[in-house]
């Protein structure tokens, strides 16, 4: 039996990185946690062991908290696409590199009465994580996806779910008034690998950030399945930087508790959160006639 190597990649997984910028007392936060990967002509070391072609992994990382001081960081696509083009134009054997980065955001505290000149007090924000990941290869291709995470959100009414199919296994009763909850997990597609038009990343990830969550407060939902297409649907149609978006929304159940056995009504008021199991629906909405994704996702 004749046995090859297969695609391959090496990288630093969450290298965390914390950057303070200071501006007089008034401090800028960064918090990020970024994942390099390249790959290219790496047979020799999987094979021989012959390193000659590895950039290590430790110098990865360090490159992660040089750049920081050396360019700064300001958004993450642009701080991925930095250190993916470097990777790739570094070492004749680097020919792809993938970036990935989560920014965790944190707001300011500013005390009420505080006389102004404390401006490095900070809460972690829950408003969910930023995401990006960017491929870039030695032919000079490069892709951009944009996006978020844990992002949850709650509609206390406007959810229906009956009519779906049924088996002999099947005891779900149809809902015609539930909660509808999930943790937003969404990656969108740049149709460019340039900056979007007229804006930034910044403008662009808050528009699509806005665009998903004002679907999701009004869509009168028959399904999540149908609120996925319409938070995708309307993020596409608003910015036309991006072209497709992935979309994964777990299904946080929310049970009514029945409440009779303490001679009291349940009016949709009082509910069990459940933890897990949760129904996990997941789809892509695309732009009609989007360019190929080539690597993006990978
Ligand atoms: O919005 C829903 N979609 C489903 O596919 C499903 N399945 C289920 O049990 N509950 C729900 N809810």
């Amino acid at each position: 039996m004749t046995v090859v190597l297969g695609p391959n990649r090496y990288g630093k997984a969450e290298t965390r990185l914390v950057r303070v910028t200071r501006d007089g007392g008034v401090h800028h936060l960064k918090d990020l946690n970024v994942s390099t990967a390249l790959s290219g002509d790496m047979e020799d070391t999987h094979l021989t062991g012959d390193n000659s072609a590895v950039l290590p992994t430790d110098t990865q990382k360090n490159t992660v908290y040089a750049f920081a001081r050396r360019h700064g960081v300001d958004q993450i696509e642009e701080f991925a696409l930095l250190l993916a083009r470097h990777h790739v134009g570094s070492q004749p054997s680097i020919r792809h590199a993938r970036v990935e980065i989560e920014e965790y955001s944190w707001d300011r505290i500013t005390p009420a009465g505080d006389p102004g000149d404390r401006r490095h007090s900070f809460v972690r924000s829950g408003a969910g994580v930023r995401t990006c990941v960017v491929h870039h290869d030695a032919d000079g291709r490069t892709t951009v996806v944009s996006g978020l995470a844990d992002l949850t959100v709650m509609n206390t009414t406007g959810s229906e779910f009956h009519g779906f199919a049924r088996d002999e296994y099947t005891t779900l009763a149809p809902a015609t008034d539930r909660i509808l909850a999930t943790a937003v997990t969404a990656r969108w597609r740049h149709a460019s690998p340039d900056p979007p038009p007229g804006g930034s990343y910044a403008e662009s990830h808050a528009e699509v950030r806005r665009c998903l969550l004002e679907a999701f407060a009004q869509t009168h939902s028959l399904s999540l399945q149908q609120t996925l297409y319409a938070m995708g649907r309307r993020a596409l149609e608003t910015r036309p930087e991006i072209c497709e978006v992935r979309l994964a929304l777990p299904n946080r159940h929310h049970f009514p508790v029945d409440l009779e056995p303490f001679g009291l009504d349940n009016p949709g008021e009082v509910f069990y959160a459940a933890d897990r199991p949760y129904g996990l629906i997941e789809g892509a909405v695309l732009s009609e006639g989007a360019p190929g994704a080539g690597f993006a996702w990978d």
